[in-house]
């Protein structure tokens, strides 16, 4: 103002508000209207037509399950593998969607991006592990000693203890039964347990005990790192486009105390098993490390400290255990709803395993399941835990063909690519176990090709534990399976999904089970 009329002028606060909402509608207008339309590098992609400035191209703010407009955003857009779409805000957001892309963001690419930032910092604040923030060589070098211990020949060696596991479980519930012959079994409750404690003996030979113990102090502390997904994570995702929410990790709020304080008395949990496990291995004779635990497997490759390792154990817990729950869940859910299915894999499993089924070393017995194994293939490919995943891109790339600046959102869609028709043919959204029968099919279930199943993500980044999760899956549903005749009672409304990024029914499945008789 002095340069132009030389002289002083005082603003006054009305005027300096005036100009700050001009300053920020002028902002929004740009980013929600003229960026989308013109300055986008996107704007060559399909984009799905209809769309609103505060939703994008979902009808609500945060959609209960976002995955299933995404799904037909991606069959109604015409598009080669990329998809731009919008989010709340009109935040933008890249889909991909054929094998090509795929490939070239979850294996070719997959180094060029990572889970976004505030998601990382959170999960550092409440695990305490930093492995989300491992240079590419590091996780490389994690990732190369950590995967002998979860390769098929190890977790082979690793089934007897889920199965055990599976027995405990199934004998709970049977205890339950003959207290109450009528009772209505929650089924969340016991798979919880038992995959909580599948993952402290197979991941490190300690057993949670939760099976026995329910209220046991590790699993209330457990309850409590696990958090429900509310819109407030929603708000507080959107918000932090905008705002830096760091601060909100460190606030002293009681909520965010007790989530730390239960993730520092789990650490310390692994951190002395882990101890006791190095000391074992220090001082035994034998180095033959078949059979042995995953941690210490990856003791023995000398590449981890300690405290690596008690990250990799806070993450299997919080990666694998309601993941591998939930798929049991909605596996009982479709034997329930398909009693013919049900019969036949009755069939195949006393055939198999027998009338003692203590005696059965399930390991070697697998392979003689081919109907199991079809089932539960079936489920994760309907019913992927994670439907949605987002990344951002750490670095200025190039994703099939499309400049991809750092900091562009993608997502892939397990739901999507899952239930594809050009992969999976016609019946593609139909519920169908065949599908995974047949010569060369128990692998693929005959899609064509190796990108066309999601549900444990692609590529080097992908679940390290899904040979884990599906072999304790089998267990668990063939130790059900084998012993109960599995009846739904809450079957009208079991399949209300609750809200967040997870695939996950909001009430679980309350069965009522006959014992059978076995052959
Ligand atoms: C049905 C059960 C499971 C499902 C559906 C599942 C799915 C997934 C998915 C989709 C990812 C993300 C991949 C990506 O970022 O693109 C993932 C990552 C991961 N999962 Fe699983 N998972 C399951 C069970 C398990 C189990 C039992 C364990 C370990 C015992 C495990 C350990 C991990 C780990 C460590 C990661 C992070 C991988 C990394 O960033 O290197 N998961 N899982």
């Amino acid at each position: 103002y002095q340069a132009y009329y030389g002289g002083y002028y005082t603003a006054s606060l009305f005027q300096l508000i005036v100009l700050e909402v001009g300053v920020l509608v002028s902002w929004a207008c740009y980013w929600m209207i003229l960026y989308p339309r013109y300055f986008t590098p996107f704007r060559n992609l399909p984009t799905p037509q209809k769309r609103s400035i505060l939703t994008g191209n979902f009808p609500e703010l945060f959609p209960n399950q976002p995955w299933e407009y995404v799904r037909n955003i991606a069959e109604t857009t015409p598009n080669d593998g990329l998809i731009r779409l919008y989010s709340a805000l009109s935040g933008e957001v890249l889909l991909v969607t054929n094998p090509s892309s795929i490939k070239d963001f979850l294996a070719a690419k997959a180094f060029d991006f990572g889970h976004q930032e505030l998601v990382q910092l959170a999960i550092k604040r409440f695990t305490g592990s930093n492995l989300g923030f491992l240079s590419t060589e590091d996780f490389k070098l994690h990732r190369k000693n950590m995967l002998p211990a979860f390769a098929v020949p190890h977790i082979k060696q690793l089934t007897h203890i889920f199965w055990d596991k599976a027995l405990e479980m199934v004998g709970c519930i049977e205890d339950e039964l003959k207290s109450n012959p009528q009772a209505v079994i929650e089924l969340r409750e016991y798979v919880s347990r038992a995959t909580l404690d599948n993952i402290g003996l197979a991941g490190m030979g300690y057993d949670f005990q939760t099976l026995k113990q329910p209220d046991n102090e590790l699993r209330h502390r457990f309850r409590k790192v696990i958090l429900d997904q509310t819109k407030v994570f929603s708000w507080v995702g959107l918000l932090s486009r905008y705002l830096d929410m760091r601060l909100l990790l460190k606030m002293p709020l009681k909520k965010l105390r007790e989530i730390l304080e239960s993730s520092n008395y789990l650490r310390n949990v692994s951190g002395r098993v882990i101890q006791e496990r190095k000391y074992k291995l220090q001082t035994s004779e034998s180095k033959d490390l078949v059979g042995k635990d995953i941690v210490t497997v990856a003791l023995a490759s000398g590449v981890f400290q300690e405290s690596h390792l008690v990250d990799h154990v806070m993450t299997f817990l919080t990666a694998g255990h309601e993941s591998t729950a939930t798929a049991f869940e909605w596996t009982m859910y479709e034997l329930a709803r398909q009693p013919e299915m049900q019969q036949r894999l009755r069939a195949e499993l006393h055939e198999a395993l027998g009338s003692d089924l203590a005696a059965v070393d399930f390991g070697p017995q697998a392979q003689n399941l081919p109907y199991l194994n079809a089932f539960c293939s079936e489920v994760l490919r309907c019913y992927p835990f994670s439907p949605i995943i987002v990344k951002t891109a750490q670095r200025n790339t190039m994703l099939n063909g499309a400049r991809v600046p750092k900091g562009t959102v993608v997502i892939y869609s397990a739901e999507t690519t899952n239930h594809d028709k050009n992969l999976w043919g016609p019946d593609a959204h139909v519920f169908n176990p065949n599908r995974w029968l047949g010569p060369g099919m128990a692998k693929t279930g005959g899609a064509t090709s190796n990108y066309a199943m999601l549900s444990f993500g692609a590529g080097p980044r992908n679940c390290i534990g899904q040979d884990f999760a599906r072999a304790t899956l089998h267990c668990l549903v063939a130790a059900m399976v084998a012993t109960f005749e599995i009846e739904l009672a809450n079957a009208d409304t079991a399949g209300r999904l609750k809200f967040g990024q997870t695939k996950k029914s909001v009430e679980g499945m309350w069965a009522r089970l006959k014992i059978v008789s076995r052959p």
